[in-house]
């Protein structure tokens, strides 16, 4: 059995397309299948686990990274493996995995059936897959979630500029912190911390590639410090993190570790996989090989 967990709203709308398709081919190639719909934010976990108990091949989310990282919340500690067909309006973690865009290929892979395990971050008792962002980053995500202009550009096919949108709304209004870093152990002080990226991948927001080097099974966070500069710098070295080359600015500082805690002088928003997870102070361990994909 194959079980499929739909958020029908992901990539405004994309998430039901993709769907009906997929369902189509299914019943092609008459595999068993069962389906869930979400219906609230946060659902998809609750169903996960619940599914979690169930003997199946893979749980398999259809949609973005948000589904996603609802889903793995919900089967972490099982030894199901989760499956992606992606559908959202970033797909950043199928970007970084090679899972092919294309639902028919995507599919054709889940039915393959070769796993692979990746590392995880934890953070208390939420667990992120993609990136975590705090600061400038967690104030962005939340943003772009309540925009409208992101389901307008999601039906236009151009949901991948919503984030760089957002990121000029918050460009505005924002005010860099002090913020004060343990990591493994080693103390770091930086002033007008603007953004602190932590990531088990190494792209976000729709190909932002905030820490190139980052790879999903090394056992390690990257993290990259952005500090030290003004709007109008920060602004013009923003379109170089698409390629990466942002890491060459001196106000970017990358290192790399397993457990971080971050303080700030004022409590700052967190995001995870793009979901608004909590404010700082906060700590994050990376547990490696956590989950299962398919
Ligand atoms: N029925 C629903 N109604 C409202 N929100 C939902 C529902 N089902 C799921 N959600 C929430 O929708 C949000 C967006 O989903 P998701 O991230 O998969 O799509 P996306 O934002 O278009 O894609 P991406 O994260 O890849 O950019 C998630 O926070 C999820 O918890």
């Amino acid at each position: 059995m194959y079980y499929f967990i739909v958020n029908k709203i992901s990539g405004n709308g994309k998430g039901l397309k993709v769907w009906k398709k997929t369902e189509k081919l299914l019943q092609e190639k008459q595999i068993n299948y069962q389906v869930r719909f979400t219906n609230r934010p946060k659902h998809a976990a609750e169903i996960a686990k619940e599914l979690s108990s169930e003997k199946c091949y893979a749980v398999v989310a259809v949609g973005g990274d948000g589904t996603i990282h609802d889903v793995a919340n919900g089967l972490i500690n099982s030894n199901i493996p989760l499956g992606v067909i992606p559908a959202g309006s970033g797909n950043d973690f199928a970007r970084a995995l090679d899972i092919p865009k294309d639902y028919k290929k995507a599919l054709k892979r889940i039915l393959m059936g070769k796993q692979r395990k990746i590392d995880i971050g934890r953070i208390g008792n939420e667990y992120f897959i993609t990136v975590m962002g705090i600061g400038f980053d967690g104030k962005v995500a939340e943003i772009n979630n309540g925009s409208k202009y992101k389901n307008w550009l999601n039906f236009i096919r151009l949901g991948n500029l919503s984030y760089g949108l957002s990121f000029l709304h918050v460009l505005l209004k924002y005010r860099p912190v002090s913020i004060q870093l343990m990591v493994d152990g080693e103390k770091l002080v930086f002033c007008n911390v603007w953004l602190i990226a932590i990531a088990n991948i190494s792209n976000y927001g729709g190909g932002i590639k905030i820490c190139p080097n980052a790879c999903y099974n090394d056992g390690l966070f990257d993290i990259c410090i952005v500090h030290g500069m003004n709007k109008w710098e920060l602004l013009r070295t923003f379109p170089k993190a698409f390629k990466g080359k942002h890491i060459l600015h001196p106000g970017v500082t990358m290192i790399t570790g397993k457990q971080v805690e971050v303080i700030s002088e004022l409590p700052v928003i967190v995001q995870g996989d793009g979901e608004i997870l909590t404010k700082t102070p906060m700590s994050v361990t990376i547990q490696r090989g956590g989950l299962l994909i398919i």
